[in-house]
């Protein structure tokens, strides 16, 4: 385990900081929070304010960040767990702003050590950070006793990014917009593995590769598929396969062209399908029940084209509070 404090703790002269609502916890908080796959992501062209517009159908797995939030005499980060080094400890992180945010709107400082209990890859296309921001957004709404309403819950998630919505809500989702639009759509249980890859891939990059790759072809409008919300609802695992698409597959692959042998070894060892997960360079392969899920895990274990596996079922909850 490695953990790393890091101070965030905002300019604020002395004496100036506000009392402690009379809701104050003064137990920790913790909230359990899932990854993300993309079942489908259909991007449109790039918009002027430089994001796309989506048909994001969001899929939350059981793979799970935890974030606890303690009464502190400052905004403070740690984090644990394999890849603890790669997450940024300052205010960049994304459970910070949530943090900062929250206090703002509700006239605070924002007292609060946040620990992360980090088992989603970071950088790794499956909203480890927007996890993160959604499950510290709840735990200090919790700690804090500030009951905000969920509508406005929501906007501070958009605010703190596109995929933060659906990390509190949870469950399978339609995101439309930039991804931030959220409808609910109904799920069947499905099991997948993941493959972990060496490294991140940086999400604005995968878009602009995008871009690149499509700068000489009409862009349609992002349009959820009929056949794949249908596959969805069946729980029918081989229809689901038969529907999987990610537009930024090729920009993914394009730039991390070892992901093909991830995918292939996948495939090879029994997956009824493999795809990039959202921006990747994590690899989301679908498997007909925990037995396959087992097995094609090892083989790609074996396969030495990924540095670790994980199994997941889906849909799981969104953000939640675990009991103290
Ligand atoms: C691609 C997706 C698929 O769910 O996730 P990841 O696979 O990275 O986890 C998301 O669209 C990522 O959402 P999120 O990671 O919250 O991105 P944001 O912070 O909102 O935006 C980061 C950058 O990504 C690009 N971006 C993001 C969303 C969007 N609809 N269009 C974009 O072009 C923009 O360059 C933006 O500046
Ligand atoms: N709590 C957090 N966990 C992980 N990364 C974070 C966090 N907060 C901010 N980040 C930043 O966000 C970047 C993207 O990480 P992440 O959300 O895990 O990936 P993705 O956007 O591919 O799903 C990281 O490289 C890191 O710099």
């Amino acid at each position: 385990m490695s953990t790393r404090p890091d101070s965030t703790r905002p300019e604020s002269p002395e004496g100036t900081r506000p009392e402690s609502p009379e809701g104050t916890r003064t137990t920790p908080v913790t909230v359990r929070v899932p990854a993300k796959v993309n079942v489908q992501l259909a991007v449109g062209a790039a918009r002027p304010d430089g994001f796309h517009d989506l048909a994001n159908v969001f899929l939350a797995v059981s793979l799970f960040d935890e974030v606890t939030a303690t009464p502190a005499d400052a905004l403070t980060v740690t984090c644990e767990g394999p890849d603890a080094d790669k997450v940024p400890l300052d205010r960049t992180n994304l459970a910070a702003r949530a943090a900062e945010i929250l206090a703002a709107r509700a006239g605070l400082d924002p007292l609060v050590h946040l620990h992360i209990a980090k088992h989603i890859p970071v950088a790794g296309g499956m909203a480890g950070g927007s996890a993160d921001g959604a499950a510290a957004l709840l735990a200090c709404d919790t700690l804090w006793g500030l009951n905000t309403p969920r509508e406005e819950l929501l906007d501070i998630c958009a605010e703190l990014g596109s995929d933060v919505p659906f990390s509190l809500v949870g469950g399978a989702a339609l995101g439309t917009g930039r991804g931030e639009v959220l409808t609910p759509v109904t799920a069947g249980s499905f099991h997948w593995v993941f493959a972990v890859a060496d490294g991140g891939l940086s999400t604005p990059a995968v878009f602009r590769e995008f871009d690149r790759l499509t700068a000489d072809a009409a862009v349609p409008e992002p349009q959820a598929s009929p056949a794949l919300l249908a596959a969805l609802a069946s729980g029918d695992p081989e229809a689901l396969a038969a529907t999987l698409a990610n537009d930024l597959q090729p920009a993914a692959l394009s730039l991390r062209p070892s992901l093909r042998a991830t995918l292939d070894a996948g495939a090879a060892a029994g997956a009824l399908a493999a795809l990039v997960s959202g921006s990747g360079p994590t690899t989301a392969f679908l498997v007909a029940d925990e037995e396959a899920a087992a097995k094609v895990a090892a083989a790609l274990d074996a396969s030495g084209t990924c540095r670790a596996t994980r199994t997941a079922s889906s849909p799981a909850p969104g953000a939640t509070v675990l009991p103290s």
